[in-house]
């Protein structure tokens, strides 16, 4: 068998935990480099999708076993599932790609809930049944194996960023920083080793403050929070979480912040002080690096906003960094983490690690996700 060096064609799917739709990506990877990278795509969740995902992570709070599906869970998985189906379905139409020339599917599923302390990671998404659907191998349920020898879980796609650094020309020591629904970093040392972790909020907690108070899905460029004035004592608060100085490795669940100590507050104050609140929990990431790193590329829907960017830019110079877009180099910001996804079932496939001591504090490097085959290939 010759796996270490087959170059596959992949399709990524990540449903993040900004929960705003289901991104699509195609590569073409021998899981080490990306040799090609093909088009991306994004398909939107519809507001009665986000109704029974929020229903959902509602629902998983009381699970303490990560195959239960009670009460709305079930309906939720299959609506993932499906949703995925339709999305790669539409996908390859769109893009006059044949099914026959994709030879693997990488399909995170939806987190609804993360708490790897009680070695408990729940992603939502039946990847049986998307093979089935598709009629194509699909790697999935890729953070069981981290979370049960003890590992975070999460993040994952730092070994898919480190792939990314020749293809950017950056030079290490660089970072990587995604901006989801939760933010999470990535520095790659220039030895090459990598430290990776969750920083604090993404773009989830601005949008529950947005939608709550305007009803808009998301504050749009950061026009609201940038009308408004932070709140210094409120911010200071919150700031003050223990999980800033918690020494990585450290993954978050979604809601693991709230936004209660900003009652009372008028709209624009409310989000200028939470998107202070992180731009500051992601620039103090710095603190964990063993040594101060010159640019730091921003993926993740994050980046499009602007007002973040110039809070977020701010701090890094403060640090001795540049803040960079992923477009600024070369990359697609947008389909990054689908892409991982493909990239991670390309490594699944062929039996390398996924998840490493720097990573995600797994023991030793592991391997993760398992691969579901339409039955008319068994
Ligand atoms: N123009 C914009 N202005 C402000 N925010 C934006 C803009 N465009 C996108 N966003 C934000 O990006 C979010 C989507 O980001 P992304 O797709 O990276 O999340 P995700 O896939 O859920 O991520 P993760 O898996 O890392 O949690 C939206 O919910 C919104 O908050
Ligand atoms: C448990 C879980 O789904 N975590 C997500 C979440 O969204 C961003 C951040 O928190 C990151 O740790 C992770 O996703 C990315 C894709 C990762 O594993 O790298």
């Amino acid at each position: 068998m010759n796996a270490m060096t087959t170059i596959r064609t992949v399709i990524g799917l990540m449903s993040g935990t900004s929960m705003d739709g289901i991104d699509v990506a195609l590569i073409r990877t021998d899981g080490e480099a990306v040799q090609e990278f093909g088009p991306s795509a994004s398909y939107p969740f519809t507001d009665a999708d986000r109704e029974t995902l929020r229903a959902a992570l509602g629902e998983a709070r009381a699970l303490d076993d990560r195959a239960a599906r009670p009460g709305v869970l079930g309906t939720a998985e299959e609506l993932v599932t499906g949703r995925h189906a339709e999305a790669v379905t539409r996908f390859l139409a769109e893009r006059g790609i044949a099914r026959e020339d994709v030879a693997l599917v990488g399909f995170h599923g939806q987190t609804v809930f993360h708490d790897p302390a009680r070695k408990l990671t729940v992603q939502i998404g039946d990847g049986e049944a998307l093979a089935q659907s598709l009629q194509l191998p699909v790697a999935w349920d890729f953070r069981a194996d981290d979370v049960a020898a003890g590992g975070q879980g999460a993040p994952l796609v730092p070994i898919f960023h480190r792939a990314l650094m020749a293809t950017a020309g950056l030079t290490a020591p660089a970072v990587f920083v995604n901006i989801g629904g939760v933010s999470n970093v990535t520095f790659i040392g220039r030895d090459d080793a990598l430290l990776a972790f969750d920083t604090g909020p993404g773009n989830a907690l601005m949008d529950d403050w947005t939608r709550e108070r305007t009803g808009r899905a998301f504050d749009a460029d950061g026009e609201l929070a940038a009308s408004g004035t932070v709140e210094t004592e409120r911010l200071a608060r919150l700031l003050s979480h223990d999980f800033f100085d918690v020494t990585p490795p450290k993954s978050l669940d979604r809601d693991a912040f709230s936004s209660a100590a900003l009652a009372g507050l008028s709209d624009a104050d409310g989000a200028t002080t939470l998107l202070h609140f992180t731009a500051r929990s992601i620039a103090r990431a710095a603190e964990h690096f063993p040594e101060a790193a010159g640019d730091w590329v921003v993926c993740g829907g994050g980046r499009h906003n602007r007002e973040l960017m110039r809070v977020l830019g701010g701090l890094v110079a403060q640090a001795g960094g540049r803040l960079r877009s992923a477009e600024d180099v070369g990359l697609d910001g947008d389909a990054t983490e689908a892409q991982a996804f493909a990239y991670l079932a390309a490594r699944t496939a062929d039996g390398k690690p996924i998840s490493f001591p720097g990573t995600t504090g797994a023991p030793v490097p592991l391997t993760g996700g398992r691969i579901s085959r339409p039955s008319a290939q068994r």
